[in-house]
């Protein structure tokens, strides 16, 4: 298949528990909940988001033929830019990136020797292999993967089903409540801050990479 890549840039990871692990992002085209249209955000099931994955027109965007082009450029992003060892990390995001993440991908990738991440809003089910699953579930979505390495509830969210306590019993090893980045940011902070208080099982993740002025 073809791969649309909106972007793929090196930075550190800013959210949940990887913070401050330096990754290649690989950012797909597309979401099934959002066109990325501002005159659609209203209507869109996702309405909060804080990404342009629309086209393939980013630092390195571009639309890759075969999988083994896809894990090349991503190998060339991490040797172009660290220096010394650790375990090469990349993080597929989007846009939906489980609409076009498949096992001829993920293979790619675990060839060039990657240690693979990725954050999906858990509407699709995940294929085989991947090494760390962030899962963001959203209100109206229904949610088909229950399971993986970290949950992340962007916080508040109105609705009834994407309240905290409809995700503790579901099997993951870290929940983490993400303030929703909006013109109500500084008020979301301080209401994550106290539920997480209030709620142990819960972690507060802050989006480091808007502090930071990484990408
Ligand atoms: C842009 S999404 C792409 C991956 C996938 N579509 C998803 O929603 O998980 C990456 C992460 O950013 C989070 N996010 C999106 N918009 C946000 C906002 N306005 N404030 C805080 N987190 C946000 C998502 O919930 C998700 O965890
Ligand atoms: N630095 C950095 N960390 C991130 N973690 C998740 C992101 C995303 O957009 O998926 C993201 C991002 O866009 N940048
Ligand atoms: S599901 Fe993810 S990429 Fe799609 S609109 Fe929502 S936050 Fe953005
Ligand atoms: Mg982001």
């Amino acid at each position: 298949m073809t791969y649309s890549v909106k972007e793929a840039f090196y930075t550190l990871q800013g959210e949940g528990a990887q913070t401050g692990r330096a990754a290649v992002f690989l950012r797909f085209a597309g979401c099934n909940l959002w066109n990325g249209l501002e005159r659609d955000r209203a209507s869109a099931v996702c309405q909060f988001c804080d990404t342009d994955f629309v086209g393939t027109d980013g630092e390195n965007g571009g639309k890759y033929k075969t999988p083994e082009e896809v894990a090349a450029l991503v190998a060339s992003i991490w040797k172009a830019n660290a220096d010394t060892a650790g375990r090469p990390y990349v993080v597929c995001t989007g846009g939906e990136p489980l609409l076009q993440l498949d096992p001829p991908l993920i293979g790619a990738l675990h060839g060039e020797g990657f240690e693979i991440a990725v954050e999906t809003n858990g509407t699709i089910a995940a294929p085989e292999g991947l090494d760390w699953i962030c899962v963001s579930p959203k209100a109206n979505a229904a949610l088909v993967l229950k399971k993986g390495n970290e949950l992340k509830l962007v916080y508040p969210q109105d609705e009834a089903e994407a309240q905290p306590e409809r995700f503790t019993e579901l099997d993951f090893q870290h929940f983490f409540l993400q303030p929703k980045d909006n013109s109500e940011a500084a008020r979301n902070v301080q209401a994550a801050a106290a539920y997480c208080l209030k709620n142990p099982q819960w972690r507060l993740s802050l989006q480091t990479h808007k502090l930071t002025g990484l990408p």
